[in-house]
């Protein structure tokens, strides 16, 4: 068991964010959106808030209801005014009401990259994109962590980690596989991988069968164990190289300093 503490990765981007607003000379604010009452969303909605009170940023959060699409078209309109950075929680329920979001939305205000531009950019590897926040966390991690590897097989297809994240390890120079729900065989591939990333949202499903003693391993997965406590997706009691599991804590941070680079380039 060899749990990676993240800690001082956390404590660095804090530092950077710290750094940034001071060199911007002014308030800095984001806002957040929370449709309905999921708990992943009033879970993250909590910790960017906790954050944004020791980092000096303003944070306003505006919690609508389900059904209030035009309400949330308005608010999102207004605020590409007001804020520095919107963050509407995903997904919502309301699958055509996202879509449309994602096109009005402002690209310099989109700081987790669901809107299309932001979006067309992180597959084009542009250097001013935003990226989904918990796709670069990864990356943030294997950077500052050095980790020592090639191959790397992604658990996940989503737009908001696996196929970010698949373009974002290409422009490191890994070779990346992407399985997905419809792979057979997941554990052929994960077994010959240097780094494993799972994001299925299935606790603690991934056990010794799927890695060896020299495998990297990034948990993303969140989801409830079967006594409802919150749960990654892979077993903490395994036995390779490096697990970095908590990847929240990075997710959120490298979400405000996005912002704040972002800002800074504008300026
Ligand atoms: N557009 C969008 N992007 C997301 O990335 C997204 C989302 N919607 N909807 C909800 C899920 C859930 N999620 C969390 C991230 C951090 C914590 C969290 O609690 N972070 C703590 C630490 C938690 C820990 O101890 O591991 C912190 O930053 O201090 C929780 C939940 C992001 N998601």
């Amino acid at each position: 068991m060899n749990v990676l503490d993240i800690k001082e990765l956390r404590e660095d981007l804090g530092k950077r964010i710290i750094d940034g607003v001071e060199k911007l000379g002014r308030e800095v604010n984001v806002a957040t959106v929370r449709v309905g009452e999921n708990a992943g969303d009033i879970s993250y909605e909590k910790a960017v808030k906790n954050n944004c009170a020791k980092l000096n940023i303003t944070c306003d959060q505006i919690v609508l209801e389900e059904g209030e699409n035009e309400k949330l078209i308005q608010t999102i309109k207004e605020l590409n005014e007001t804020h520095d950075g919107i963050l509407m929680f995903r997904p919502l329920k309301d699958k055509k009401l996202e879509k449309e979001i994602q096109y009005i939305i402002a690209p310099e205000k989109d700081i987790d990259a669901m809107g299309m531009v932001n979006l067309g950019k992180v597959l084009a590897a542009e250097e001013d994109a935003y990226y989904p926040a918990t796709a670069r966390a990864v990356v943030e991690i294997v950077k500052y962590y050095n980790f020592d590897v090639k191959n790397v097989v992604i658990v996940n297809r989503s737009l908001v980690l696996g196929k970010p994240l698949f373009n974002m390890l290409i422009k490191e120079n890994k070779t990346v596989t992407m399985c997905h729900s419809r792979t057979e065989d997941i554990k052929s591939f994960t077994k010959n991988a240097d780094l494993v990333v799972t994001a299925v949202g299935k606790a603690k499903m991934f056990d010794d069968s799927y890695f060896t003693e020299d495998s990297y391993v990034v948990d993303v997965g969140v989801s409830l164990d079967e006594n409802g406590k919150l749960s990654g997706d892979v077993n903490p009691e395994v036995n390779v190289k490096v697990l970095a599991n908590s990847v929240g804590k990075i997710t959120t941070r490298v979400l405000l300093l996005q912002m704040v680079e972002g800002a800074l380039n504008r300026q």
